[in-house]
């Protein structure tokens, strides 16, 4: 089986074409073999409106794959769709559409929908999106907020915090569905998750939802002191500030953080915010790691678990917890064509998205 493989990101899309085959065992039920052809298209400039933006992008995609073999299916990275359950999802254009234009927040993960949708009709094949961001399979206990009128979301890194709670199942002998892992990723947003009986039973979030700041968004903040800021600065400002000018990016001036490696060897400042980027962290694992009893390994991922000695300092701090497993970068092109090759070689069913909104 060949599918096209589109993953659009905040700075660049990744693609793959993935050959698919079954390498079932007894022992390995479901278990699929995968070679992926990387690439990677860097989004064009911002100058231009969302629409120059977008056919841009298509346009260089379209380059991308035009020597690629005919594809059986397209899959795309799905968006904020509102609650779903976990799985694998057939692209409508009503489902694209709606992504597109999604009540549930912006991200650039809303476009994967369209793009594969798109691709596939030029081929006559389906299109898939598997474990959107906004799957939501959290505890009734996890969703109270503490105040009436305000409920918890989960809106989370969910396409890669499975596949590697997944890997890290495995890496300590254990099935996905049998096995409780807390996943930390690590990327330009931060989610912290706790996945047990391969559920994602309760999340920080990582859309000014709560947990530890990131690159470039704040985390949760003291309440009195957000109330102060919101009641100086006009909604879409500070949703604006809270998403893109938080976190490093407002604390010390870049959401770069390998450049940040370096500077934090001179700058004490650039120390301390990295020292209390590892606190929070640390403390979500933490927290998280106490939901149902003691995990069975921890795992840390995103572009930012690449810096090895801050992804020691956490291990310093949670080590005593579970094993920690690392897996820096995502596995997010694996998980897409794993996702929709489990369709397509009928070891699964395709989830109805307007039925399992949850
Ligand atoms: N080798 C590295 N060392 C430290 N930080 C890194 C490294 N590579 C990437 N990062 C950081 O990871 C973040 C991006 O994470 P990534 O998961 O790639 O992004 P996205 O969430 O957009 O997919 C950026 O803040 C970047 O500075
Ligand atoms: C809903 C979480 C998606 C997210 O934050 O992805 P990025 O880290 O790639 O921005």
């Amino acid at each position: 089986m060949i599918a096209y493989v589109i993953n659009p990101g905040s700075t660049s899309t990744k693609l793959a074409l993935a050959h698919i085959e079954s390498s079932e065992t007894p022992e390995l039920p479901g278990k699929l073999r995968l070679t992926l052809e990387r690439h990677e298209v860097s989004h064009p400039d911002t100058q231009g409106t969302q629409a120059e933006r977008s056919a841009q992008m298509r346009a260089l995609i379209a380059q991308a794959v035009a020597t690629w073999p005919r594809p059986d299916a397209v899959v795309g990275r799905g968006g904020l769709i509102g609650p779903l359950r976990a799985g694998t999802y057939e692209v409508t254009s009503e489902l694209a559409q709606f992504a597109l234009n999604s009540p549930y927040g912006d991200h650039a993960s809303n476009l994967g929908a369209t793009l594969a949708l798109e691709l596939a009709q030029q081929h006559g094949v389906p299109a898939f999106i598997v474990d959107p961001p906004s799957v939501d399979e959290l505890l009734p206990e996890a969703r109270v907020s503490g105040f009436p009128g305000i409920e918890r979301s989960s809106r989370f890194h969910a396409l890669n915090a499975r596949a590697v709670a997944r890997r890290a199942a495995h890496e300590v002998g254990k099935r996905f569905q049998d096995s409780r892992i807390v996943v930390a990723h690590l990327g330009g947003g931060i989610s912290v998750t706790a996945f047990a009986q391969g559920r994602a039973v309760d999340t920080s979030g990582a859309l000014l939802d709560e947990g530890p700041f990131s690159p470039q968004r704040a985390g949760t903040l003291p309440t009195r002191a957000l109330l102060d800021l919101a009641y100086r600065t006009e909604r879409a400002e500070l949703e604006q500030l809270l998403t893109n000018e938080g976190g490093f990016k407002g604390l010390v001036g870049t959401a770069d953080l390998r450049e940040l490696e370096q500077r934090e060897k001179t700058e004490i400042e650039v120390r301390v915010v990295v020292q209390a980027f590892i606190h929070q962290v640390s403390k979500s694992i933490g927290a998280y790691s106490a939901i149902g009893g003691r995990p069975d390994a921890v795992a840390i991922t995103g572009g930012v678990a690449r810096w090895d000695n801050l992804v020691r300092r956490i291990e310093d701090n949670v080590g005593w917890i579970a094993p920690v497993i690392v897996l820096p970068g995502e596995l997010e092109l694996e998980a897409l064509a794993e996702g929709a090759g489990r369709v397509l070689l009928g070891l699964e069913q395709l989830q109805d998205w307007r039925a399992t909104t949850t």
